[in-house]
């Protein structure tokens, strides 16, 4: 990654004291990597230029007999939804085309934009249709409107800062075309019946927290409270603040993160954690990442998985303004998958996404050590924003075709992995059964199939 050394000067680049044929050796021991081992296998060494084919593939190998011991055969898959709540943000993270600015939602802003925002109500009515449809858990990542606060003493504490409001980036909810509600309320609205509640990343927390003295833990302890059940680890980008500045300098700093994580483990809560990787860093931060991760796990334990995430540049500022000339290789895909698995030698899954890789490039990364499949999500609206064209949903069917044709086991799994069941590709009809009120009926109407289903 010379561009960004060369364009960015940063303090941290990929050189090492350590060899590739060392590093090699000891991901193939199963000794805990050093971040100097982790540079060496993402680079496929630092001695030469560009990535070596033969030495890629010896880390590919190493990584897929980690998964094997790890984990075995299977390869698990949730049954999901994504009901995200709002894209208002102003945080204006430049890898990011998700958001729409927060001015143009305000009642008298007068501006036609693509955004959205549900009222709790409105999310109410997502989950139950979704529920009824068999899905297990509903994941809401959501823009940091500035109408959203934790609860009405939240609001009331917000309310009470003098101008300019955005010191505590808040505007009281009637002045937008759509109240989000609280955090509390949607927490309500998206857990009720049953439906497990991934959502609040740190980020979030943060948002939920801003100017007050209230703690990641007593925030964290109260969406628990009314319905969160785990925690998406994402805004985490790159754990390495000379990254963030360039890239989301408007958002939390590694060590926000870490503790907002810390606090939500704390609580008891299982969560994700995730890389965004293939824009400005280098190796040398991807493996610095990983470390902060697997610091963190060995504190909490609480990390069920973890989630490589290849940027999608297309449409985001990061791309269009000329900063970055593209996203990761897949080369580098394979090899930030391969190399999670080695480093994090705490963390029992990792992901591979269809919704960054495709389904093809996310089969084959299932054999560099990735196990997991993501979920059925139903919708999305992250990725295709960005510029990505993958979909926006897998049906168990879709599932269990694509497991079985590599040689795997197609296994429906909770957000947490405790509940498990190996799907029957024979079996009829092919749909969840592990959500509340999944009877194994197929997903959705357009993925049913004519007549045997
Ligand atoms: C869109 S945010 C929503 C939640 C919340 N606003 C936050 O930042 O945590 C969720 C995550 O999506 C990922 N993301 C956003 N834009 C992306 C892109 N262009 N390519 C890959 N991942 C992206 C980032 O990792 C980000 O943390
Ligand atoms: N990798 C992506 C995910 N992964 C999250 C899963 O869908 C699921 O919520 C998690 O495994 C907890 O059970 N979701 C996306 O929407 N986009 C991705 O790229
Ligand atoms: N929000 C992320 C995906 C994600 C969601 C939840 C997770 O636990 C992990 C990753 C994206 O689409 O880019
Ligand atoms: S990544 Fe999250 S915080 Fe950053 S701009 Fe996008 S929605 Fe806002």
């Amino acid at each position: 990654m010379d561009r960004a050394v060369d364009d960015f000067g940063f303090e941290h680049v990929p050189e090492t004291d350590q060899s590739f044929e060392n590093a090699l050796a000891k991901a193939r021991a199963g000794d805990r990597l050093t971040v100097d081992d982790g540079v060496e296998l993402l680079t496929t060494g630092t001695d030469h230029e560009g990535i070596d084919p033969r030495r890629k593939e010896q880390v590919l190998e190493a990584a897929d007999r980690r998964r094997a011991e790890v984990v075995g055969e299977e390869v698990t898959f949730v049954a999901n939804l994504n009901n995200n709540v709002t894209t208002a943000c102003n945080t204006g993270c430049l890898f990011c085309n998700f958001k729409d600015t927060a001015a143009n939602f305000e009642r008298d802003s007068g501006v036609d934009h693509p955004g959205f925002t549900k009222t709790p109500a409105e999310s109410r009515a997502v989950v139950r249709d979704a529920l009824s449809r068999g899905v297990y858990e509903v994941t809401s990542v959501s823009g940091l409107h500035p109408a959203l606060a934790l609860d009405a003493e939240h609001h009331e504490i917000l309310a009470g800062y003098d101008a300019p409001a955005n010191q505590v980036n808040y505007k009281p909810p009637e002045r937008y075309d759509t109240d989000p509600g609280t955090y509390l309320e949607q927490m309500r609205a998206m857990s009720r019946d049953g439906a497990h509640l991934h959502s609040m990343t740190p980020e979030e927390a943060y948002h939920a927290i801003r100017g007050t003295d209230w703690s990641y833990e007593d925030a964290y302890r109260r969406l628990a409270d009314a319905g969160l059940a785990s925690v998406p680890g994402t805004a985490a980008e790159i754990l390495v603040d000379e990254v963030r500045d360039v890239i989301c300098p408007g958002k939390i700093r590694t060590d926000d993160w870490v503790e907002a994580m810390e606090a939500a483990a704390t609580v008891g809560l299982p969560m994700t954690a995730t890389v965004m990787y293939g824009h400005v860093e280098n190796e040398m931060h991807r493996a610095m990442h990983l470390k902060v991760v697997r610091d963190l796990q060995d504190r909490t334990g609480n990390i069920t998985e973890f989630v490589p995430l290849s940027f999608v540049h297309r449409t985001t500022p990061l791309y269009e303004r000329g900063i970055v000339s593209g996203g990761a290789t897949f080369e580098e895909d394979e090899l930030m998958v391969a190399v999670s698995r080695l480093f994090l030698d705490n963390v029992e899954h990792v992901q591979s996404s269809w919704v960054k890789y495709g389904d093809e490039r996310g089969l084959k990364l299932l054999s560099c050590g990735a196990d997991d499949f993501m979920g059925t999500i139903l919708s999305e609206e992250i990725t295709k924003r960005a510029g990505g064209s993958e979909g926006e949903f897998r049906s168990v069917r879709d599932y269990v075709e694509m497991i079985t044709a590599v040689g795997r086991v197609p296994v429906e799994r909770s957000t947490d992995y405790r509940t498990r069941r190996v799907v029957d590709p024979e079996e009829r009809p092919l749909g969840p059964t592990l959500g509340p009120q999944a009877d194994g009926t197929p997903l959705m109407a357009s993925q049913t199939a004519p007549a045997d289903d």
